[in-house]
């Protein structure tokens, strides 16, 4: 089996804008989309996004706002000027505040409206750190729901975990981009990530989109591993 890595994001976590823009230009051959995360956008700022650009690679700009619905649309309208791919904000911030986020991306110059996603439950949650914020749900549950008003807001998309995809295409339907991270080729740690599949099961089980990051960017051969994501 094949796979498609133009389907691959490599997560930038680092706050080293120098490293970030080494790693792309030694794995841009192989990889169109690139993840700046808040590490590295709170220590390089917008400009990283527009130098990423400049390699000829896209950017999903992972932020992830969860606020005042008046708020996040501000951040969404000022953060659309450096130029993201891909913009994400956190579901459990509200129909309202979803709605308000999409309206500033709408608000975008044209040619350069972001892709909107929203998160639904982290992928280093599982049961029991839900049950701890008293949320007695299943995480599937609770992404379901989170999918569904991220759909009724009109957003293009979610962050999950690959082991949520079938639930979620039930819930609302084929027309919705699903992102996943929370992915581990078998040779490598989880870390913190909980709820895990391989990168090849997450695009088995229709992934439009898997991110990873350390197994790759910490590995002493970024090329070699990348080169080894799907066993
Ligand atoms: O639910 C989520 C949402 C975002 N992430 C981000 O993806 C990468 C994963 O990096 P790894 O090193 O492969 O664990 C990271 O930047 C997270 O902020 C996530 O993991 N889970």
């Amino acid at each position: 089996m094949t796979y498609d890595y133009n389907k691959v994001i490599i997560a930038l976590d680092t706050p080293d804008d120098r490293k970030a823009l080494d790693i792309v230009r030694l794995l841009k051959d192989k990889i169109s989309v690139f993840k700046v995360g808040l590490e590295l956008f709170c220590a390089s700022g917008p400009e990283i996004v527009k130098k990423i650009n400049d390699e000829g690679c896209k950017v999903f700009l992972d932020l992830k706002f969860h606020d005042i619905p008046n708020t996040v649309a501000g951040a969404v309208k000022s953060c659309i000027s450096a130029g993201p791919f891909m913009l994400d904000v956190h579901a459990s911030g509200g129909l309202e505040m979803m709605t308000k986020a999409k309206e500033a991306a709408e608000g975008a110059q044209s040619g350069k409206k972001p892709i909107l996603l929203a998160i639904t439950v982290l992928t280093s949650l599982d049961e029991k750190d839900l049950a701890a914020m008293n949320i007695d749900k299943m995480p599937k549950e609770q992404v379901k729901t989170l999918a569904y008003l991220a759909k009724k807001a009109g957003l293009d998309g979610v962050v999950a975990s690959p082991k949520e995809i079938s639930a979620i295409r039930e819930t609302v339907g084929k027309d919705f981009l699903i992102v996943t991270p929370g992915v581990r080729p078998t040779w490598a740690a989880a870390g913190d990530q909980k709820r895990i599949m391989t990168p090849a099961q997450a695009l088995d089980k229709g992934a439009d989109y898997i991110v990873v990051g350390r197994p790759v960017t910490a590995a002493a051969d970024p090329l070699d591993a990348l080169s080894k994501l799907f066993q």
